[in-house]
């Protein structure tokens, strides 16, 4: 039996980051930069107006207030994004508006509520105080300043950033594009009526939406038959379109298993037992010409999910472009005891929650058996019980997965 920790690094020693291409800014939403992006212009890129009002000298208004307004002529209007290149003479007023350039001559704004909102003259019933609603040409940023760090996974956040610095299209590293394959003659389409002894495929579901929960497109294929002829078919048919393979059941030690039949003869694909629970029959390598890494998970819906986040995710992190491949987890202290194997690293379902004093805990949802699915969707985390634990107690410290989704953006199709 190997660990956990020896079975993902030998799946992350196989794969490798995937090369980056040049992607519209948009579409990058969730991938890692690949470039270190400075600014190449100023922003603001000139001085402008805050606020809907007047440009004005200061000195020419310095002494209006509510008793003794100062009248000024209006010389014109300055709309946001105007090219007429207007300037300011001394002892006049130009209307302008949000966003507007600030005219050669002015030093200041006032804001149309200190007016009358006169158009052809104004009276003005307040002075602005020095450079008073103008936003300065550089003040957020400066050209050459380093915007974004290579990398970085883009959200929203930066992908404004540099739109608004004029970058149409970024260097980043693709999506993984993830082939979701179960297996097991059981399995029957949600939606198509249910026979006897047959079961709905969830895993492909399940599998196919974390993968894209992770940031990668996923293809999911309707279920395989245990039939090994067959299996060989669909799984040439989608190597085309894959980065990896993940597919769930037919890995342990039953009579139909398939997956562990087909890929003993093909490729490198190792099968091993892992030292967890759940998730023990595992299997990892290569297949097809390309030599495509492929993760064959355990059929039991809750050991194919807590596989997938154990070693699928980081693995998809590392295609990504993603540091730390292993995504960083928390520390809870645990509500309730409860046991755990000997020797086997444990993943509980619980549910985590940070209390009003700041206190994160995890109480378990659920019981442990690996077909037990309703405690696994009301969990919202997997704690880590080490090997060497097998009674956690009441008030453990543990280190915690949260499995809320990265919302990276990904996609998947049928
Ligand atoms: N004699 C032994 N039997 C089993 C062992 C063992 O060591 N010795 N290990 C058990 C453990 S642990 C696991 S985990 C499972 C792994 O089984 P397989 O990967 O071969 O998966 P299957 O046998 O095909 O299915 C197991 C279980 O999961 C259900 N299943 C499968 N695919 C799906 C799907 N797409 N959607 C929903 N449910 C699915 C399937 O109906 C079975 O109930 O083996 C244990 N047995
Ligand atoms: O490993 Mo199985 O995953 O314990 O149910």
């Amino acid at each position: 039996m190997r660990t956990v920790d020896e079975h993902l690094a030998q799946a992350l020693a196989a794969v490798q980051q995937l090369p980056p291409f040049q992607q519209h800014l948009l579409d990058a939403h969730g991938c890692a930069l690949c470039e270190d992006v400075e600014a190449g212009l100023d922003l603001p890129s000139f001085d402008n107006s805050s606020m809907d009002g007047y440009a004005v000298r200061r000195q020419d208004v310095e002494t209006a207030s509510e008793g003794s307004p100062v009248v000024l002529p209006v010389s014109g209007d300055l709309p946001a994004g105007g090219v007429e290149a207007l300037a300011l003479a001394p002892g006049m007023a130009l209307r302008i508006m949000t966003g507007a350039p600030i005219p050669h001559g002015a030093d200041a704004v006032v804001p149309v509520e200190w007016t009358d909102g006169g158009v052809a003259k104004v009276s003005i019933t307040r002075a602005p105080g020095e450079r008073d609603y103008i936003r300065r040409r550089g003040e957020d940023v400066r050209t050459g300043q380093l915007l974004v760090r290579a990398g970085t996974r883009l959200d929203a956040r930066q992908i404004g950033l540099l739109a608004s610095v004029g970058r149409d299209v970024v260097w980043v590293r693709p999506r993984p594009r993830v082939v979701v394959l179960s297996t097991g003659s059981e399995l029957r389409e949600p939606g198509q009526p249910l026979g006897v002894g047959a079961i709905y495929d969830s895993n492909s579901f399940t599998l196919a939406a974390a993968a894209r929960e992770a940031g990668a497109i996923a293809y999911r294929v309707v279920g395989v038959p245990d039939d090994e002829r067959e299996f060989v078919r669909v799984l040439e048919d989608q190597l085309i379109r894959a980065d990896l393979v993940v597919t769930s059941g037919g890995v342990s030690v039953g009579a139909y298993d398939v997956v562990k039949a087909v890929l003993s003869r093909l490729g490198t694909v190792e099968f091993s037992t892992v030292a967890m629970q759940p998730g023990k029959p595992q299997g990892f390598g290569v297949v097809g010409e390309d030599a495509t890494p492929i993760f064959t998970l355990p059929g039991n819906p809750v050991s194919a999910y807590v596989s997938f986040q154990v070693f699928v995710r980081p693995v998809l992190r590392k295609m990504l472009g993603l540091a730390p491949h292993v995504a960083p987890t928390v520390t809870a202290t645990a509500t309730g005891g409860w046991t755990s194997p000997e020797g086997k690293r444990q993943y509980t379902r619980v549910h985590y929650s940070v209390g009003e004093d700041g206190r994160a805990h995890v109480a378990p949802v659920g019981g442990p058996g690996s077909h037990l699915v309703a405690g696994l969707a009301g969990a919202n985390a997997l704690a880590i019980v080490p090997e060497d634990v097998t009674q956690v107690a009441e008030g453990a410290t543990l280190d915690v997965m949260l499995l809320d989704a990265e919302d990276a953006g990904g996609q998947s199709s049928g």
